[in-house]
């Protein structure tokens, strides 16, 4: 019976019922033309199918599913209870029908992998293309900065180069004024606001900048970006000296040179003076404890050769540099002083600071004159403290132009030092200090050439800068120096003194504990005088105060001067 209304079916829809499955299902879709009939019910069509294939209807999860392979189209669902084959192209192409809904309605679960899959496709190359265009877009963005940038650099070295035309012109004009009054002289050439106008571009006004003048300064401060873009910087620099010279000429006038100062730089010569100068640094001999073998050299390298030139001569010339260089706090800068103040010498306490210019080819200028000032105020010494920070390795990849032109200086200064120190019998000696002497620049370290180690207090040393530094101290009968110098075993110089002002700050304390301040007013001087320091003081403030020098920066300072010491 089955067998026969199926084959009234096949002849219904001109099915050969010889043809395969793929076959028989095309053909009954294509019997449905959408001029003539675009609406085929779900229940027809599966009616229809049933009829034909009585198999498919026990699976009408992967109806849908062969139907696409059938057709060749993964839509083919339309209307909310129909389907209509012409329309499956069309909803696929225009992508607009919702698949769950249109699968819901015939209560047939969507071909998730299909659909979905095609969906999550095109949605990956929608993000894709906008990703692309937010990189395009970046990138654009970045080319537009470096452009710009280029321009700013392009801008900043037409100005140096305008500024140094007008300041030659400047100078050519009114030699007389020009040091005093530099600006308006540079004015009446003309052409200085326009030169403020594009350099206030870069965030300076003109006011800021006050004309001509300090646009010229702040267009060397760029000096950096300039050399990078390959900008004339000497040019730049030249005009600089000029400003340099006019802008420090009324502070110069202030300063009176004790001694006369001959050099090519007054102006810098004034304000070293006033910086680093000390003619009577106060410190003796006694004052520094201990360090007796330092001591013993310093004699031998500065205070004789001072006290007797005519035998410290050939090769017996009194050395070139002496380094000293150990832990912080160990004494180095004072026993400098001492040395300066035991041979009368006048003392220049150099830091890394003194020495920097502001200004291109200022700090070359600088050392010079440093050296110049130094013979000028002769017998002299020159203490540079950390040295290390002002000579470091050459060449490294992070050094600065300017530090390695100042180090070139310093080592020229220091050989021609010695020439003079032979010749003129003007005796300047160079003394330095760090606690990095492995960061220090080979040639330095040769033209240094004795180099002392100044290590961590010993016992003795200990006990005796514990008395130095409580001399004018009361002290309980019961306080035991000894032990105390035993207990601040691995503490430098600094922080024994430390450790002593603090002890002696106790008995204060005590006093004042739980007192307000006018009470405290009335307590007498003499009687807080008359506090005695204890030797609970001194414990307590041992306990406080930890040493600020590790051992392996101890290990560290003795490598190097087994290496490369020379007492
Ligand atoms: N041998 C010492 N005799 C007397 N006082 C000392 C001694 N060593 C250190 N001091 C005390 O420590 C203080 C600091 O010493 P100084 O500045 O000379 O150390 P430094 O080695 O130059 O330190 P840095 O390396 O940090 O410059 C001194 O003012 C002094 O109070």
């Amino acid at each position: 019976m089955m067998k026969k209304q199926k084959l009234e079916n096949y002849q219904m829809v001109g099915v050969d019922a010889a043809k395969s499955k793929e076959e028989k299902m095309k053909i009954i879709f294509d019997k449905f033309d959408v001029n003539k009939d675009s609406h085929l019910g779900i229940t027809e069509l599966l009616g229809w199918i049933m009829a034909v294939e009585p198999t498919l209807s026990n699976d009408l999860q992967r109806l849908p599913f062969l139907l696409q392979i059938y057709l060749g189209n993964p839509s083919f669902l339309a209307g909310s209870k129909g389907l209509s084959y012409s329309g499956f192209t069309h909803i696929y192409e225009e992508g607009h029908r919702n698949f769950d809904h249109d699968f819901n309605t015939i209560n047939i679960q969507p071909p998730i992998h299909q659909g979905y899959a095609i969906r999550g496709i095109l949605q990956q190359q929608q993000q894709r293309s906008l990703m692309l265009q937010s990189q395009l877009q970046q990138q654009q963005q970045q080319q537009q900065q470096q452009y710009q940038q280029h321009e700013q650099h392009r801008s900043l070295m037409l100005q140096s180069q305008l500024v140094q035309q007008q300041a030659q012109q400047c100078a050519s004009l009114a030699t007389n004024t020009f040091s005093n009054n530099l600006r308006n002289t540079t004015q009446q050439v003309g052409g200085g606001i326009s030169s403020a106008g594009p350099v206030s571009n870069i965030g300076i006004t003109a006011q800021q900048m006050g004309g001509v003048i300090s646009s010229a300064v702040q267009v060397n401060s760029y000096g950096n970006t300039m050399q990078q873009v390959g900008g004339n910087l000497n040019s730049a620099a030249e005009v600089n000296k000029n400003v340099n010279s006019a802008e420090q000429e009324n502070a110069v006038k202030d300063v009176k040179s004790k001694v006369k100062y001959d050099g090519s730089h007054p102006e810098l010569a004034a304000r070293l003076e006033k910086e680093i100068l000390d003619t009577n640094p106060g410190v003796k001999w006694d004052d520094v404890a201990g360090l007796s073998e330092a001591k013993r050299i310093l004699q031998e390298t500065v205070v004789l050769p001072l006290f007797m030139p005519e035998y410290f001569q050939g090769i017996r010339r009194p050395w070139r540099g002496v380094l000293m260089f150990g832990p912080p706090g160990t004494g180095k800068t004072l026993l400098a002083k001492a040395v300066a103040t035991e041979c009368g010498m006048t003392f220049m306490n150099i830091s890394c600071s003194s020495l920097c210019g502001n200004w291109y080819g200022e700090s070359e200028r600088l050392t010079r004159c440093l050296f110049e000032l130094a013979r000028a105020h002769a017998p002299t010494m020159i203490f540079i403290d950390e040295i290390d920070s002002l000579c470091s390795v050459r060449g490294s990849a992070t050094e600065h132009e300017t530090s390695r032109r100042l180090k070139s200086e310093l080592l020229v200064q220091i050989d021609g030092l010695n020439n003079s120190n032979s010749t003129s019998g003007k005796m300047v000696t160079l003394l330095a200090a760090t606690n990095f002497p492995g960061n220090l620049d080979e040639a330095l370290r040769r033209r240094l050439e004795k180099r002392i180690y100044i290590p961590l207090p010993d016992f003795e040393t200990r006990k005796k800068l514990i008395q130095i530094n409580l001399k004018s101290i009361e002290l309980a009968p019961e306080v035991d120096i000894e032990q105390v110098a035993q207990k601040t075993e691995g503490y430098s110089g600094d922080d024994i003194t430390n450790i002593c002002r603090d002890a002696s700050l106790n008995g204060m304390r005590q006093k004042i504990a739980g007192k307000t301040i006018d009470e405290i007013k009335n307590i007498l001087k003499s009687e807080m005088l008359k506090i005695p320091v204890t030797m609970e003081d001194f414990l307590e403030a041992v306990d406080k105060i930890k040493p600020t020098v590790s051992s392996a920066d101890i290990q560290r300072h003795e490598k190097w001067y087994s290496e490369f010491g020379s007492s």
